[in-house]
């Protein structure tokens, strides 16, 4: 196995940070060029793990093909040539799409490949089965933030992956985030909160900005405001290790103008409605899955 390197290099100063890169032999593989398989490259580009040089991908879409090739990844005329090219491949089409990429890519896959599949609610059962058997198959469910390498991840590893395989994978993920090793069984919740969470964080940023507005503030200060609010605030929960309660206590002065707002988020339901979003998207992702 020679994809993996600790390096104690610190001539790029990244990786000498992260202690990680993959080996020169490594060539990553994308099958499907959307959104978050350009998060996962650019993120990876940009820490140094791997030149866009060493990328390749395929995708039905020219539109996205250009994307690609405007970072410097080379688009592939088939997903069975990303596949030859490759020895990580990453599976990043939509999970309806997953059996049927995998058909073009089986007759090309070999005993060197490591399979990453990206895609919700599709189990390792059935990416090893697609994949021809004894398939090395590691689940991960990412989010976009792996653009800005700050990704909330975690991964499973299938029947045939060995150990190097999953050090391989938290290595990479690992320079553009932080990730988990789970059971399989825990993947759909990751899907619920991690996975989907993005989106709830954005709508909350989108809503604080619209308060502000309403409140007299101008757009784009609003805004700002709101956007460096909720990374201060996730800031102090990762950086103090408190608890987000004792966190929120310290900011509400008896009486004063926090408790008020806090009030009106009770009483909306804010907490349910955050445990319900990220319960749905759990259920959803088991509904993907057939289970
Ligand atoms: N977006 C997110 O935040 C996250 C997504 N995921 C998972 O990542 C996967 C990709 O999601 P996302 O990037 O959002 O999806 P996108 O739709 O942005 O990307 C998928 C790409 O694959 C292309 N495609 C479709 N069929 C084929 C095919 N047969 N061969 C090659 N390419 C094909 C699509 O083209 P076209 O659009 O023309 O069909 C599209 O460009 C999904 O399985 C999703 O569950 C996981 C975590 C987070
Ligand atoms: O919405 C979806 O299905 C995908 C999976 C997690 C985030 N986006």
């Amino acid at each position: 196995m020679d994809v993996l390197r600790v390096t104690t290099s610190n001539t790029v100063s990244n990786r000498a940070a992260m202690g990680f890169e993959v080996a020169e032999s490594t060539r990553l593989g994308f099958i499907g060029a959307g959104q978050m398989a350009e998060a996962i490259a650019r993120g990876l580009v940009g820490k140094g793990v791997i030149p866009a040089q060493r990328i390749t991908t395929s995708d039905v879409s020219p539109g996205r093909c250009k994307v690609f090739e405007g970072f410097g990844v080379s688009v592939k005329s088939s997903n069975a040539d990303v596949a030859a090219d490759s020895n990580i491949l990453i599976i990043a089409v939509k999970p309806q799409y997953v059996r049927v990429v995998l058909d073009d890519a089986r007759p090309k896959l070999t005993k060197n490949h490591l399979l990453v599949s990206i895609a919700a609610g599709i189990q390792l059962k059935d990416l090893e089965a697609w994949a021809g058997g004894d398939a090395r198959v590691v689940r991960v469910m990412p989010n976009t933030p792996c653009l800005v390498g700050e990704t909330a991840a975690a991964l499973s590893a299938g029947s045939s992956a060995t150990k190097e395989d999953v050090e391989l994978v938290t290595g990479m993920f690992s320079t553009i985030g932080k990730i988990h090793v789970v059971n399989e069984n825990l993947l759909n919740a990751v899907t619920g909160l991690s996975g989907s969470g993005p989106a709830y964080v954005y709508l909350a940023i989108e809503a604080l900005a619209d308060g502000g507005v309403r409140a007299g503030l101008p757009r784009d200060v609003a805004l700002s405001l709101a956007t460096q609010t909720v990374y201060g605030a996730a800031k102090m929960v990762n950086d103090t290790g408190k608890h987000p309660a004792q966190l929120k206590d310290e900011v509400t002065s008896p009486g004063g103008t926090t408790i008020a707002g806090v009030h009106e988020l009770e009483k909306a339901g804010f907490r349910a409605a955050l445990m319900n979003a990220v319960v749905a998207a759990a259920r959803r992702s088991e509904e993907m899955s057939g289970q």
